[in-house]
């Protein structure tokens, strides 16, 4: 088990990068701690399948340094990193038993094959595998023989790791939910540092206690699934998690911040830290479930026009027009279905303010400390 740390690491694919778009990984300083469970969340192509081969010694990155426990790995190989990595596709010994796909690591070690038969059925009693162990892998589902592939990387006791890269591809819909509750199950069991891939927030917050949301080749913030969704760091970690994004909307910093000329109630002391930045690029962020709306006129509300109203079940997306923008607010199943003209009002302590695309950090020193968050250990 380790704690795995990319220093300053960075990845272009092409030999000589100059801009930052040049590059897959945009250089980070990264801390995952030991015996963490973690995510790696992001859209197609924003680096995470790059970020775990560096890690697993797949590729070696162009810039920086992958330590684990503090010790540079850059010049290992893959199978001298003692990483385990499960990917999309199950990766298993078709004319072989179970048994022996699960015991391949441990022989190929030259682990007594006493120790081989204990430790291949405790994993198999986990993973539910115990009464395949004689069959052939060939003859198994999809699922069984992606719990074999997941098998194999915990027999082993040195293993530093496990990654794995979108492991629930390939899985039936409604055995996804049961794999993933195994898989957490087998890191509260276990304690090995776990990086789970995925493009799917659902699969992120079921599975990790912290996420690092990838975007354009950089975490853009790392954090607990509430973290990210009550102070999402960047505007894209707003968009990105929840069902629907949070709404932003840019704004005009005068004596107060304004949108449309209706003002978005903020605090003293933010409007004098955006002053003190001078921005400009300035958006304000509110999340649909925090959106209150109001049959009548309120002192705090904005007129708005309703748009249309979706019903999901058990809640209700109202999306509204507020200074010709499309907005969304969620509204629970006893809420009143509302239709023309309402008002609606943003509680200041669920507003959040981003400057290019950052958060404004009251708590932080300075803007600089809000972009720097990247740099970041989880503890
Ligand atoms: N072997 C390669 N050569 C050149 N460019 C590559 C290579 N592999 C990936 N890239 C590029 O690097 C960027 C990051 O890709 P990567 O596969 O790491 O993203 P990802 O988040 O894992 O996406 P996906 O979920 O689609 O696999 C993309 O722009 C991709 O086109």
């Amino acid at each position: 088990m380790a704690s795995i740390t990319l220093n300053a690491l960075a990845h272009s694919y092409t030999e000589n990068p100059t801009k930052p778009e040049d590059y897959a990984i945009r250089e980070m300083t990264h801390v995952w701690e030991q015996g963490g469970a973690f995510a790696l969340l992001g859209p197609s192509g924003c680096g995470k399948s790059t970020l775990l081969n560096i890690i697993s010694g797949l590729l070696e990155p162009s810039e920086g340094e992958v330590l684990f426990d503090g010790k540079r790995v850059n010049e290992l190989k893959p199978e001298e990193r003692n990483i385990a990595q499960v990917f999309q596709f199950p990766v298993v010994y078709d004319t072989m038993t179970v048994f022996d796909n699960l015991a391949f690591p441990l022989r190929n070690i030259g682990v007594p094959e006493y120790k081989v038969k204990s430790k291949v059925y405790e994993v198999a009693e986990i993973l539910e595998l115990s009464d395949q162990l004689n069959r052939k892998a060939k003859g198994l589902s999809a699922d069984q023989k992606q719990k074999v592939s997941m098998g194999r990387g915990l027999v082993r006791d040195d293993v530093s790791a496990i990654l794995f890269d979108e492991p629930l591809t390939v899985i039936d819909p409604q055995l996804k939910w049961k794999l993933r509750r195994k898989l957490k199950q087998i890191h509260e069991q276990f304690n090995i540092t776990m990086v789970y891939v995925t493009h799917d927030q659902l699969e992120a917050s079921t599975f990790a206690d912290k996420i690092a949301v990838m975007y354009n080749g950089q975490i853009v913030q790392f954090g607990t699934p509430r973290e990210l969704f009550e102070t999402p760091a960047h505007t894209f970690v707003g968009y990105f998690i929840g069902s629907p994004g949070m709404n932003f909307f840019d704004v005009e910093l005068n004596d107060t911040l304004t949108f449309g000329g209706h003002e978005i109630a903020t605090s003293h002391d933010m409007l004098t830290r955006l002053k003190a930045m001078g921005a400009s690029n300035i958006k304000v962020g509110i999340r649909p479930e925090f959106v209150h709306v109001w049959d009548g006129k309120n002192d705090d509300a904005f007129p708005v026009e309703v748009d249309y109203v979706e019903d999901l079940g058990t809640y209700k997306i109202l999306s509204f027009l507020f200074n010709g923008q499309v907005m969304k607010a969620r509204l629970s199943e006893d809420q009143k279905v509302p239709s023309g003209q309402i008002y609606v009002s943003f509680p200041e302590q669920w507003t959040k303010v981003y400057v290019d695309e950052y958060l404004v950090d009251l708590t932080a020193g300075s803007i600089e400390n809000d972009k720097n968050k990247e740099t970041d250990h989880a503890n």
